[in-house]
């Protein structure tokens, strides 16, 4: 527990994570990573896509969830059942999240500190799913600014915001390069779900 964040450290064994990376090969095959901008205009340095009824998405008239591929204009493939087992296991909610966001971080991307905050029940919680390249992962405070922490989250890592932490401040400073073997060609993928609406 960090700051009320939960962090299931190795919950994938090594097979696995190999199985959920195949399934979310084949969702970036049906809706394919795109690069989203920032209010201002700027690109991300992620790449992006999701699975499930909604899509995260982001462009200069801002934050939300949409029902259709920005690119394909196609509805997002379903939330494979190996994530949402996790869900289960982590969260024992009988609700499914509506939400999968894939997060592609390449040797130089990184996310800024935010709040996850586009969803309309800050009861449920956000479990988050590293694999690949270890990250640099900040936690802050629900109010803006004061003091944070870090920790590195590895391949196979769960983490939880929930509850009291469900608004906290966080964000990934940066990737290690070459620390997992996991995703041919290096990278990170992080998968964030969410109950939505
Ligand atoms: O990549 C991560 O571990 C965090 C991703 C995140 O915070 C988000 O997508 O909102
Ligand atoms: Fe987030």
């Amino acid at each position: 527990m960090l700051r009320g964040v939960a962090v299931f450290r190795e919950f994938l064994p090594l097979d696995d994570q190999g199985a959920m990376l195949d399934e979310i090969r084949a969702v970036i095959a049906a809706a394919p990573l795109f690069r989203p901008v920032t209010r201002w205009g700027r690109p991300m340095s992620t790449r992006m896509t999701s699975a499930g009824r909604w899509g995260w998405f982001s462009d200069r008239r801002g934050y939300r969830y949409v029902g259709t591929h920005p690119e394909t204009g196609e509805p997002f493939p379903p939330i494979p059942p190996s994530v949402l087992a996790v869900w289960e296991q982590v969260t024992g909610l009988a609700r499914q999240p509506d939400c999968c966001l894939v997060n592609f971080y390449d040797a130089r991307a990184r996310m800024g500190l935010h709040q996850d905050r586009d969803e309309a029940d800050f009861t449920y919680p956000v479990v988050s799913i590293s694999l690949g390249d270890s990250a640099l992962f900040r936690v802050g405070n629900i109010e803006r600014g004061g003091s944070t922490e870090s920790l590195w989250l590895h391949s196979g890592d769960v983490l939880v915001m929930g509850g009291p932490a469900r608004l906290v401040h966080h964000g990934i400073d940066r990737i290690r390069p070459s620390s997992s073997t996991l995703i041919e060609g290096g990278g990170r993928i992080n998968l964030t779900l969410r109950v939505v609406k």
